[in-house]
């Protein structure tokens, strides 16, 4: 059995992967931390103030981390300290925090980071990889749309996508909605952040030209495929050597 805590065991996808590891044979949900103390599913939630004493008492094998980036760093950190091998999801991390999370990840333990789990994602940015590559001189917009509880914007799998245009296309502004006498359009990616109601997370990139429009399009509708993946991710990073992989590396893509 791989002993499994979850770091914002509460929140939303704390809760999602804490129902499927409870539900698994091979996996054993030990406890979890959270801004307030409490439990979920029958394990105990200590207060994120408290996080190395649940380390000490609790040793999990490997720890999920579903929080936010000022919070993600610290529980990181102390994981790498632990010597606990990591799934992060957290989305949000500056460039200075991602850097500072790899120091600390890198010949200490392994780290699996995503800024999306789902499988279907993984794919969709093979799709938006390919066609960057082949259609670099069309405009480019990417739209993004989640639930009115986010907090980070753009999200962190369109950030993803930004990234890989940029590797296929060079480097380009990147321009976060319009208004006014905005004149012609530049040599930019659009970005445009959409919140409302539950949406679980919808990801679309146009590349338009003369006379058409390729639309390439992901939409998740429960939070069961990140956490899917995220099972997966576990079962896969238990046991590997200490560094920072990607799903790419889970999925074998
Ligand atoms: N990579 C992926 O596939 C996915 C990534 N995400 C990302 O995961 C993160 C969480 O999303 P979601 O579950 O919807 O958010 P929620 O706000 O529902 O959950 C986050 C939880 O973390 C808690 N928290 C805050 N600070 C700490 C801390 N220091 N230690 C422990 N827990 C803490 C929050 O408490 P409180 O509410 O009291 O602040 C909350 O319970 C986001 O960054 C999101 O973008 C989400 C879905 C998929
Ligand atoms: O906060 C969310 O909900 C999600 N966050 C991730 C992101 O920022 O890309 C992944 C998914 O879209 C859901």
């Amino acid at each position: 059995m791989i002993k499994v805590a979850i770091c914002g065991a509460l929140g939303r996808m704390g809760q999602t992967i804490g129902k499927m590891v409870d539900e698994s044979d091979d996996l054993e949900l030990v406890g979890g931390v959270d801004v307030k103390a409490g439990s979920t599913f029958g394990v105990e939630v200590f207060p994120s103030t408290e996080i190395e004493k649940f380390l000490e008492e609790k040793k999990p094998d490997v720890i999920v981390d579903f929080t936010i980036a000022s919070a993600a760093v610290g529980n990181i950190r102390a994981a790498s300290k632990h010597k606990v091998a990591l799934v992060v999801g957290t989305t949000g991390f500056t460039p200075e925090q991602r850097s500072e999370i790899n120091s600390m990840i890198e010949g200490n333990v392994p780290a699996v980071i995503s800024s999306n789990f789902s499988v279907g994602v993984n794919i969709f940015w093979k799709l938006v990889r390919e066609a960057a590559k082949r259609l670099g001189d069309y405009d480019i917009e990417v739209i993004e749309a989640h639930h009115h509880f986010k907090k980070d914007a753009p999200s962190g799998t369109a950030n993803t996508i930004i990234d890989i245009i940029k590797q296929e296309v060079g480097d380009r502004e990147e321009m976060y909605g319009r208004k006014g006498m905005v004149g012609e359009r530049g040599n930019e990616i659009g970005v445009h952040v959409i919140r409302g109601g539950d949406i679980v997370g919808d990801h679309s990139v146009l590349f338009a030209g003369n006379n058409e429009v390729i639309e390439l399009s992901h939409r998740a509708s429960d939070r069961a495929v990140f956490a899917h993946g995220v099972l997966r991710s576990i079962r896969w990073v238990y046991g590997k050597s200490p560094a920072v992989y990607s799903m790419n590396d889970v999925l074998n893509l």
